[in-house]
């Protein structure tokens, strides 16, 4: 992530980016409000698993009925539709939601290059002014989508109470910024909240889910323990629910050591030094842009027992209470630490959990024929797998 996306959010830490703060964790990701877009997360797994199941792209003439899928593009498109549901309040038409994607995501590659001009605005004019007008071409993509949605859902929170979601949008159309003489957010910052709100969330849960499902590939001892667990806790129901979640200890460890293993983040979003400070005998000073290496603190050898290996039950071994927020001590944080810590945390790790039990559910996971998964990374706007991961799935279900 970066801090351009977060271009209000983060401008300042200040009365508006904790009011902004504060909308989002209380109105949108807050556990009662997350509970309630349950039947979405259903919605969206169903698709997930038609379009892996209707994936035909890795069948080989001698292997008819398994798949074998390039699961990637699926999974960033599950977490998209979830995003957009509940950034939207709306189970938009596949083609829209197609579109909203692919503007997004034209952004999110494009940004490296772009971010320069923030750094030298009025120089960049002159030496880059190409890049000027794609961001220009980009902005005005994006709001041709954006706008229409916001727009059409009109910012009223009348679904409350009753069976509609609450939208992030409504909540934003709602808010008044007393600060600023009780003003409301105009239609540009909405819609760069909703882009921060979408981008944030959609990449970082697709990679890390993916990481997470090439270990499972790679190693089979850990995913049949997955599906014990899951047979153990939910036997023959529909579907492992949020609820069923809390009792499957083995899966979140599963996904703690996604998350310390391949950090989809290698740094947290820079910060500044409010006041000069001194750290172990050097002067930080202030207004200095400081970063953490994410990465580098959960493969610490003096902290974790052969850290390159993926060994989920490094978690259990303490009786699972493990702190992933760092309010305690930090010995990984993948959503950073801190008042700036990633505010999807909770969604983040539901989303990951749900996904992973329904997918190992549904499917027997395996290599592709003849595949060795390799677990080579490569920095995108995440770190995401170099070589992506292509599965052969076969449904457990006959
Ligand atoms: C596995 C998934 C995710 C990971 C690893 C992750 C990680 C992070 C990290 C490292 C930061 C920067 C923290 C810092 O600067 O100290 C961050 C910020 C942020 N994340 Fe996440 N995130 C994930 C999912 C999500 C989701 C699902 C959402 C919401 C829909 C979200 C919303 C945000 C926002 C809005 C910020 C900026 C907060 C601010 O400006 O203070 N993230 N995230």
């Amino acid at each position: 992530m970066s801090s351009n996306q977060h271009n209000i959010s983060s401008a300042a830490y200040g009365p508006l980016w904790r009011l902004l703060r504060r909308n989002l964790t209380s109105e949108i990701l807050h556990p009662s409000r997350v509970r309630s877009y349950g039947p979405a997360r259903k919605w969206v797994l169903d698709i997930l698993i038609q379009r892996l199941k209707s994936d035909k792209s890795g069948v080989g003439p001698t292997a008819p009925d398994v798949h074998a899928v390039r699961v990637v593009d699926h999974f960033q498109y599950a977490m998209f539709c979830l995003l957009c549901l509940m950034c939207f309040g709306e189970r938009l038409e596949e083609k829209v939601i197609e579109r909203v994607e692919e503007v997004m995501r034209d952004v999110l590659l494009n940004f490296g290059r772009l971010s320069v001009l923030a750094l030298f605005p009025r120089l960049s004019r002159f030496v880059f002014p190409n890049r000027w007008a794609k961001l220009y071409e980009l902005k005005e993509n994006r709001d041709r989508v954006l706008i229409p949605l916001i727009r059409g859902r009109g910012g009223n929170r009348e679904g409350e109470g009753t069976d509609e979601i609450i939208a992030y949008v409504d909540t934003l159309v709602g808010l008044t910024i007393p600060e600023d003489g009780g003003r409301k957010l105009d239609e540009e910052e909405i819609v760069s909240l909703c882009s921060e709100f979408l981008n944030a969330g959609t990449d970082t849960t697709s990679t890390a889910l993916q990481w997470i499902m090439a270990n499972l590939v790679k190693h089979q001892e850990v995913q049949d323990k997955v599906f014990d667990e899951i047979q153990r806790v939910v036997g023959d129901g529909e579907e492992v629910r949020e609820e069923d979640l809390q009792r499957m200890t083995y899966l979140k460890a599963v996904v703690l050591e996604g998350l310390r293993r391949h950090p989809p983040g290698h740094f947290v979003l820079p910060h500044a030094v409010a006041e000069e400070v001194e750290v172990e005998g050097f002067v930080v000073p202030k207004g200095a842009s400081v970063n953490f290496l994410v990465a580098e603190m959960g493969w610490d050898r003096t902290v974790w027992e052969n850290p390159m290996e993926f060994k989920p039950e490094r978690f259990l071994e303490e009786g699972f209470d493990f702190d992933i927020t760092g309010s305690r001590e930090i010995k990984m944080m993948p959503f950073g630490a801190g008042r700036r810590i990633c505010p999807g945390l909770g969604l983040a790790l539901l989303h990951l959990e749900y996904f992973v039990a329904n997918l190992v559910r549904e499917f027997k996971w395996t290599a592709r024929e003849g595949d060795v998964v390799d677990l080579s990374e490569k920095q995108e706007f995440t770190i995401v797998m170099k070589h992506p991961l292509w599965a052969h799935l076969t449904p457990r279900k006959t």
